[in-house]
């Protein structure tokens, strides 16, 4: 196939219970200290003001101190919230954690085939993630199968592309790789991620793990069992 393949990680390349029990808690238990110590760095300060922007934006009293909005950023972790500050933070704590040697990136064994595949077909692969693109980076870097980045042709995140399950964010990555959204591929273990997709006129292909997701639910979207299913049947 020409055109290109958008995969999304968690649940799609990689063990969403990865993500959940190893790299929130590890995020989530630094929080304090990281906006205590760093608050005052740019790039921290920015996610700061962001997130104290869309408290605002959404209560109605608002005290506005740093321990409130600690409070409030944990919260969000705790309730796997794609907003975009917490995914910024998240993403700064994981990368010194990757640098520490603390963290690795999962990723399936069948996701490694089918990322060589395509490269070998020679269709660009992109990860659009909720995940910052620093997350995705140092993801992909630290894996137990070395780093992959050299594989991959970009990245998108919620600041870059939107949210996943809005339709604009996947116009704008089209218009960002510059490919027909016709000649685009979005794998992801998520149905409204993948209506999402489909509303822009991308093609989409669902993953549907059993070991992630044994639910009997089924879609209109084409359906398998792993990425590499995947890979096999667009490149053959
Ligand atoms: C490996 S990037 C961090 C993953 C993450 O924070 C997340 O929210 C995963 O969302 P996805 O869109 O990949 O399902
Ligand atoms: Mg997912």
């Amino acid at each position: 196939m020409n055109g290109a393949v958008v995969l999304d990680i968690e649940g799609t390349t990689s063990a969403a219970a990865h993500v959940k029990n190893l790299l929130f808690p590890y995020a989530r238990k630094r929080l304090a200290d990281w906006v205590n110590d760093r608050g005052h760095e740019p790039r921290v300060k920015a996610a700061l003001d962001e997130a104290r922007e869309l408290i605002r934006e959404h209560s109605v009293r608002q005290s506005g101190d740093q321990a409130e909005l600690v409070r409030v950023l944990e919260q969000w972790s705790d309730e796997d919230r794609k907003v975009t500050p917490l995914k910024t933070l998240q993403g700064m704590i994981w990368s010194e954690g990757y640098a520490r040697g603390d963290l690795q990136g999962h990723i399936y064994p069948d996701s490694v085939q089918a990322i060589q595949t395509w490269r070998v077909s020679g269709t660009p692969l992109f990860i659009y993630s909720s995940g910052s693109v620093l997350a995705q980076q140092q993801w992909f870097t630290h894996t137990p199968y070395g780093d992959l980045t050299g594989h991959l042709a970009g990245y998108f995140d919620t600041e870059t592309a939107g949210p996943k399950r809005e339709t604009a964010s996947y116009h704008a990555i089209a218009k960002c790789i510059d490919v027909q959204p016709q000649l685009i591929l979005f794998v992801s273990d998520s149905r409204q991620e993948l209506d999402a997709a489909r509303r822009a006129q991308w093609r989409t292909g669902w993953v549907k793990r059993p070991q992630e997701d044994p639910s009997p639910e089924s879609s209109d979207h084409a359906t398998y069992p792993d990425l590499l299913s995947v890979a096999r049947r667009e490149t053959s």
